[in-house]
């Protein structure tokens, strides 16, 4: 038996959603929480969230926009934005009394603080225990219950098994680690590199390029990570270049596909959630206070904020002087 039999999902986008979906399948009571009161009645009445649409949400979630409702929970998950989880957290603080775990499953870095997702948790929420899940999944493909594998990460290893024991199924099988800075950088960093595989597709660049960027964009990640003490295994692992792979080399990833557009010299489709475009200044400000560099990262964005052409961005990376591979 669990420790964490109750889960609540706070935030009803399409990843809370397929999270809520996985912790139902691993046999908890789950409550997701949508902010706004009209969506949450039309999802508990259809069962259907045009969010993440042809998903079937099962009878037994309580789907509910009462705060107080989702705060009883054993353990929660905070599947919003990355640049609204603060105030998520903020919102759920004064519902929090005693150590409750507290799942960052968003992937970004906060603007203005440079803080990570698990950082964020335990200012906005002091009893809280802060724990990062991330790794490559698609909503899409979790909610339908095809095979993925995270890496869920908390201080205490302990925790981050018994967290691991409450949400892994056959088709969901969570790692537990205790890196949370390397998994958190491997998330936030991904959606950057994607965008900049993505423009290099689009503006049909080819295959052998796309692996060059995902594989340099790999060095600067990694770059970063070492920098901020991360372990190199979890880099390199499902949270890392796992869901680099992913993300870059599929157009069912939002951030490929922004960059995909924006390489064709096409409108990027509005509503849809790119977290790079967000965690591109804020990762290059990072980058620039430890003193590494992340050209792809300066690349994308220099473009995103129009300060550079694709054409000379593309330029400045392939002019860039030549030196030994590390
Ligand atoms: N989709 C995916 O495959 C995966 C996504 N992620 C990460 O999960 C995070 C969320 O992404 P995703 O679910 O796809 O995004 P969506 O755009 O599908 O949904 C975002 C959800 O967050 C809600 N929201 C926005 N602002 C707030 C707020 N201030 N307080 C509470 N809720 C809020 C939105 O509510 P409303 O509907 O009212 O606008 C919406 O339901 C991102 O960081 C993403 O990188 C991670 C792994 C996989
Ligand atoms: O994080 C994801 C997969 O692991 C989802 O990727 P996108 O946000 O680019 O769609």
């Amino acid at each position: 038996m669990t420790a964490f039999q109750s889960v609540a999902v706070i935030g009803a986008g399409a990843w809370g959603t397929a999270l809520a979906t996985v912790a139902a399948r691993a046999g908890r009571s789950v409550t997701l929480w949508a902010r706004n009161a009209e969506h949450a009645t039309r999802i508990a009445s259809t069962r259907d969230n045009p969010r993440l649409p042809g998903v079937r949400i099962a009878p037994e979630i309580v789907v509910t926009s009462d705060l107080a409702v989702a705060a009883h929970a054993e353990m929660l998950l905070i599947a919003t934005p990355a640049q609204h989880l603060r105030g998520a957290v903020n919102m759920l603080a004064s519902h929090i009394t005693t150590p409750v775990p507290i799942i960052a499953c968003a992937k970004g870095i906060e603007h203005g603080t440079h803080k990570f997702m698990t950082d964020v948790i335990a200012e906005a929420a002091p009893h809280a225990q802060p724990a990062i899940l991330s790794g490559p999944s698609f909503a899409d493909d979790v909610a339908r219950g095809l095979p993925t594998a995270v890496t869920l990460a908390a201080k205490d290893e302990v925790l981050a098994s018994g967290l691991v024991q409450a949400l892994g199924s056959p088709t969901f099988r969570p790692y537990h680690s205790t890196d949370i800075r390397g998994v958190e950088i491997g998330g936030a960093a991904k959606n950057v590199l994607a965008i900049a595989v993505g423009i290099a597709v689009g503006r049909k660049l080819g295959a052998s390029a796309q692996a060059a960027l995902t594989t340099r964009g790999f060095a600067e990640l990694t770059r970063l990570g070492r920098a901020l003490g991360a372990r190199s295994e979890t880099l390199a692992g499902l949270s890392g270049l796992g869901d680099l792979i992913l993300t870059c080399a599929s157009p069912q990833s939002r951030n490929f596909a922004l960059g995909l557009a924006l390489g064709r010299g096409e409108q990027p489709s509005a509503g849809k959630l790119a977290e790079g475009e967000f965690t591109a200044p804020v990762l290059i400000e990072l980058a620039a206070s430890q003193n590494i560099e992340m050209p792809v990262s300066e690349a994308v964005a220099s473009i995103l904020s129009g300060r550079s052409t694709i054409d000379a961005a593309i330029s400045g990376l392939l002019t860039r002087p030549f030196k030994a591979e590390e």
